[in-house]
């Protein structure tokens, strides 16, 4: 973990393998570019596989949504969206994140970067 004069930063670069990027035009409705199908899909490809390539500052890595502490609604909501086991991201940056340290996650579309910092948000309310 990189500290410096107060500041705390877990830095984690997931950059999984190149075969997951999913065209996504083809996917996309007519006149429309986005295509939650395609995130979905990218998603069970990443879940499925373990990070082989990432550099992580904070070296506590969390394999479950249950190991991470985190409130009970919160907990509830990740369940209620059927996220079974967090990302290779996720792993390593909501408990950092949720204990107030500074987080810099560099990764791919759609492997979880929005859901983790939204997953301190929540934690916090
Ligand atoms: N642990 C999980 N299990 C299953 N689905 C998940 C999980 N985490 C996130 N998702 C779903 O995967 C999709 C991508 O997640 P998210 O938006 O957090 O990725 P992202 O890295 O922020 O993408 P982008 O860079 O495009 O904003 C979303 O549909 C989200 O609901």
């Amino acid at each position: 973990m990189a500290q410096n004069a107060g500041y705390t930063a877990a830095i984690v670069n997931d950059n999984e393998d190149g075969g997951i990027l999913v065209a996504m035009e083809g996917n996309s409705a007519e006149g429309s570019q986005f295509d939650a199908n395609h995130y979905d899909t990218k998603m069970n490809e990443l879940l499925a596989i373990d990070g082989q390539e990432f550099f992580a500052a904070y070296d506590e890595v969390h394999d479950s949504f249950d190991a991470m502490g985190l409130q009970e609604n919160l907990m509830r909501d990740i369940y209620a969206y059927d996220f079974e086991r967090p990302s290779t991201i996720q792993q390593r940056g909501i408990v950092p994140f949720c204990n107030g340290l500074d987080v810099i996650q560099q990764a791919q579309s759609g492997t979880g970067k929005t859901t983790t910092f939204c997953s301190r948000i929540l934690q916090q309310l």
